[in-house]
């Protein structure tokens, strides 16, 4: 991919807290596509996705969305330029309703191809509980709110912060369907994972991250087929079943 056709540049991005440097001059380019950011626990990958949308601030290098440049901006600016953001653990509002997490963002998305009735056609479980509280949601109820809500600002890039934690398989499906529905419709997602055969369902352009920076890229056959591969970037035993998680994932046989 050339610069001039990328949605997303990342040149030499530089982050941390205090002292420490967490993002070390990290460098990748997508499209209107999905792209996996998979590697070890503690190698940046959160601190990667909170620099892209301004919760923590670059100390170097840029960001550019669409040619546009969003590093040191206000998370608040940046969503609005087009990046949404789907964070790790959801950060739903327990007292709010289904209705209530998405009524507060229906006055902008008027009139554009995201709107409540969209997500709730998306995800017919969530039309379902539309009254319910998040915190009577089950995990997999959140996620779809959490992504339903992204959803909303209608921008052309999603990044979400390992999606697939905690759920059930068969919600792990419905997951996937829809980021291959936004990705069929032009939307880019950037999604960050821990577990790597979600990972590998979600995009085919897998970037590995070691220490701060994306330190390689491969097809996810190339990763699943691979475990030396899964070794050498992504910590997973040789006695472990091939490609399930990376690190010390911890999930699965949640009430979906
Ligand atoms: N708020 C913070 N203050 C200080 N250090 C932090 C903070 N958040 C993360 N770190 C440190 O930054 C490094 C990268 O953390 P980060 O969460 O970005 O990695 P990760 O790849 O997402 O890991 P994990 O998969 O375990 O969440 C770690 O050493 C972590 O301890």
């Amino acid at each position: 991919m050339t610069p001039d056709d990328a949605l997303l540049e990342v040149r030499d991005l530089r982050a941390g807290y205090g002292a420490s440097r967490v993002l070390d001059g990290l460098s990748f380019s997508m499209g209107a596509e999905s792209v996996a950011v998979v590697g070890r626990n503690g190698m940046g990958k959160t601190t990667l996705c909170d620099a892209l949308v301004g919760f923590v601030r670059p100390s170097g290098g840029e960001v550019r969305l669409a040619g546009r440049r969003l590093d040191g901006l206000a998370p608040e600016t940046i969503a609005i330029a087009g990046i949404a953001y789907v964070p790790q653990g959801r950060r739903l509002f327990p007292s709010l309703t289904v209705d209530e997490h998405l009524s507060m963002l229906a006055r902008r998305a008027r009139g554009r191809r995201w709107t409540p009735d969209a997500v709730y056609e998306l995800f017919p479980r969530l039309a379902q509980r539309r009254r319910h509280g998040g915190a009577d949601l089950s995990g997999g109820e959140q996620q779809m709110l959490a992504v339903g809500r992204a959803l909303l600002l209608n921008a052309p890039l999603i990044v979400m912060d390992e999606p697939s934690e905690g759920l059930a398989p068969t919600i792990v499906d419905v997951l996937v369907d829809a980021v291959h529905h936004l990705v069929a419709e032009g939307v880019a997602v950037l999604v960050v994972e821990q577990n790597l055969r979600a990972a590998v369902r979600l995009a085919d352009r897998q970037l590995v991250m070691v220490s701060g920076r994306i330190e390689a890229e491969f097809t996810g056959d190339e990763l699943l087929n691979r475990p030396e591969l899964q070794r050498r970037y992504l910590g997973v035993g040789s006695t472990a079943p091939a490609g399930i998680a990376t690190g010390n994932q911890h999930t699965e046989g949640e009430r979906a």
